[in-house]
């Protein structure tokens, strides 16, 4: 696991205009001769660009590279936007000057700039126009938030109102559910996504009699947090040629049903219908999934062949897919958030459906929540 702790680098001392930069290379231990101690852990490193594993910029050991701009000072300028007023908790509201000076610039993104080569991300945060001061005024707030975090994955009541833990977290690396039951019903969903999904695939589960003899495209009827995460996930990990074509009908726009209806045309026999909703009762969700039942009555299919509902147990639409005998039905968690729900039966059976490796998605998920539980910050104060 790559450490969070990325930054060792010291703020460098003041340099007049016309004065010149080296960059010199140190150790992934850090260290650096010439000028003040400092030393980056991890640099960017992808196709793109590529930085020794530690660069730091100093103002003793002189090249021949010209420095305009003015002298810089600790705490460090502004870089580029402002932290808005209400957010800030630093001692100073006057607005900041923008920095102009480039040593100061490479080393605020030397020092701030996040890496984690496992998992090939890198955020730069050293645009943004933060101080020293404010950092060390918000570090209270990020110990709040890390113990809040702490308390959320540990199953507390996370909203009152409904009374509700929160736990996509769960769905990634599902030992760490607060009880042995959340921890099955998460390991056997997923046994069953991917089943369903490897029998559509195969032609194992098809549609009743059809020329191809086998589902070819997938519709899935949803909304906001039920169609977000799967479009993202089919259009940044889908395969060029998918085992099943994915659409969506994700608002209540008349012509834009009537639009995804006309395209499938006569591969709406073979379309596998999801019916993705939380809550189970979403207007716009009920009013798609009526306009698509009555496409199937126009052309002499039987919806209930081809119907799956993804909701929670004892909504609506799972009585309605219940009933009406649809080909299946899966489950969606209270303790799931909507707009979190890409990593349960929402956004895994699409995925999974398009031929996506979706235990991958899952471990890479859990690295991820890995690197948010990592308490340090910074380690350049
Ligand atoms: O999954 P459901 O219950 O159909 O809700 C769909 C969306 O509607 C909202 O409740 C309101 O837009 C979102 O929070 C949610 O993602």
């Amino acid at each position: 696991m790559a450490s969070l702790s990325l930054r060792l680098a010291a703020t460098m001392p003041s340099v007049g205009p016309g004065k010149t930069m080296s960059v010199m290379s140190t150790t992934e231990s850090g260290g650096c001769s010439g000028g003040r101690e400092a030393g980056v852990r991890h640099l960017v490193q992808n196709g793109h660009f590529s930085v020794p594993a530690a660069v730091q910029v100093t103002r003793s050991a002189m090249s021949s590279i010209p420095v305009s701009g003015s002298s810089s000072t600790s705490p460090l300028r502004a870089v580029s936007s402002k932290i808005s007023a209400e957010m800030s908790t630093a001692p100073s509201t006057e607005e900041p000057e923008l920095e102009t000076d480039p040593i100061v610039l490479w080393n605020r993104y030397v020092n701030w700039l996040y890496q984690d080569k496992d998992l090939g991300l890198y955020l730069d945060v050293s645009r943004i126009g933060f101080s020293d001061e404010f950092y060390e005024a918000m570090l209270p707030r990020f110990e709040d938030a890390f113990k809040h975090m702490k308390e959320l994955e540990g199953g507390s009541i996370a909203n009152p109102d409904e009374g509700r833990m929160v736990g996509h977290y769960w769905l990634r690396k599902p030992e760490i559910a607060p009880t042995p039951y959340l921890q099955k019903l998460i390991l056997d969903t997923f046994d069953r996504v991917q089943k369903f999904a490897d029998d559509v695939i195969s032609a194992k589960i098809k549609p009743p009699p059809t020329p191809v003899g086998r589902f070819t495209q997938v519709l899935s009827v949803g909304i906001g947090g039920s169609a977000l995460g799967p479009q993202f996930v089919a259009e940044a990990l889908a395969p060029d040629n998918p085992p099943l074509k994915l659409r969506f009908i994700d608002n209540t726009d008349p012509a834009g049903i009537d639009h995804q209806i006309a395209q499938l045309g006569p591969e709406l026999s073979s379309t596998l219908v999801l019916v993705i909703s939380k809550s189970g009762g979403t207007p716009e969700t009920r009013n798609g999934l009526l306009e698509v039942q009555k496409a199937f009555r126009d052309a002499g299919l039987d919806f209930s062949k081809q119907g799956v509902a993804i909701t929670q147990e004892g909504s609506l639409l799972d009585n309605t897919a219940k009933i009406e005998g649809w080909l299946a039905r899966f489950p969606m968690f209270d303790w799931v958030g909507g707009r979190t729900s890409e990593m349960s039966a929402v956004g895994l059976l699409p995925a999974a459906l398009q031929g996506i490796d979706i235990r991958g998605m899952l471990d890479g998920a859990a690295i991820m929540d890995e690197s948010t539980r990592n308490t340090t910050v910074s380690l350049i104060l």
